[in-house]
């Protein structure tokens, strides 16, 4: 990642907490621009702000803690206010790929349960057509090659993901196949077409829960409402 991707996440992340109001139960999102909406978020809970959030992976989790962003579980909430989630790759249609780091059946939980979902992202999120980045799916270890061989069969090139040599375990101690698509026109069709697999958890596809993106690039930074796209 270059200094300059770093810069517009940071940019973006920064952005989302204006859409914080006092009192919101918020969803908090995964990856290294979120990272930066939850510093920011900490200096604002130390001027007095009230919030609390549900934290979509360990890692949120953990940087939550350290900057004294109180938490809260779905065993005290049943809908939050607001999420703010970053992205893989975000279609004009507002549907994306998650998961690039592993977190993607937390993070559905959360945004499925927000009232407003915003995502933040670099520039370089924005494609024509989802599909370049390798689509993460949750697959349960138990005969995860069997449910690969089926995910082969709708035409993609499914990989195990590992992390420094081992095999990579969600939070939710289920494994990950990262599976070239190439090209996923119709992401929904392929989304329902996954979850009918045995194996298959969840898929990276979020289709239809975007309300707003925040975008950071060259130009700056962009808010696109759902009613506005490009
Ligand atoms: O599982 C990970 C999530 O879907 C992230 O939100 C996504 O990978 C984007 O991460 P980053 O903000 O680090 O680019």
């Amino acid at each position: 990642m270059t200094d300059q991707v770093d810069l517009y996440k940071k940019i973006a992340g920064e952005k989302a907490v204006e859409y914080i109001e006092d009192g919101m139960v918020l969803g908090l999102g995964s990856g290294s621009t979120v990272y930066w909406t939850l510093k920011k978020l900490g200096g604002l809970i130390e001027q007095g702000l009230n919030i609390k959030g549900i934290p979509s992976s360990l890692r949120t989790e953990g940087w939550a803690k350290y900057f004294n962003v109180p938490l809260t579980d779905f065993s005290d909430v049943q809908v939050l206010d607001l999420a703010i989630d970053g992205a893989d790759e975000i279609d004009p249609n507002f549907n994306l790929t998650k998961g690039g780091g592993g977190s993607l059946v937390r993070e559905k939980m959360v945004n499925f349960h927000a009232k407003k979902v915003i995502i933040i992202a670099d520039q370089s999120k924005m494609v024509d057509e989802l599909g370049k980045f390798p689509l993460p799916v949750e697959v349960l270890q138990f005969g995860w090659q069997v449910t690969a061989q089926k995910i082969a069969d709708l035409g993609a090139k499914p990989v195990l993901r590992e992390r420094d040599g081992c095999f990579f375990v969600s939070n939710n101690d289920n494994y990950i196949l990262d599976c070239e698509f190439n090209s996923i026109p119709d992401p929904e069709k392929l989304h329902h077409s996954l979850k009918q697999l045995l194996g298959v958890v969840e898929t990276g596809l979020f289709v239809n829960m975007t309300d707003m993106v925040i975008l950071a690039g060259a130009k700056g930074v962009k808010v696109i409402n759902k009613t506005n796209q490009i």
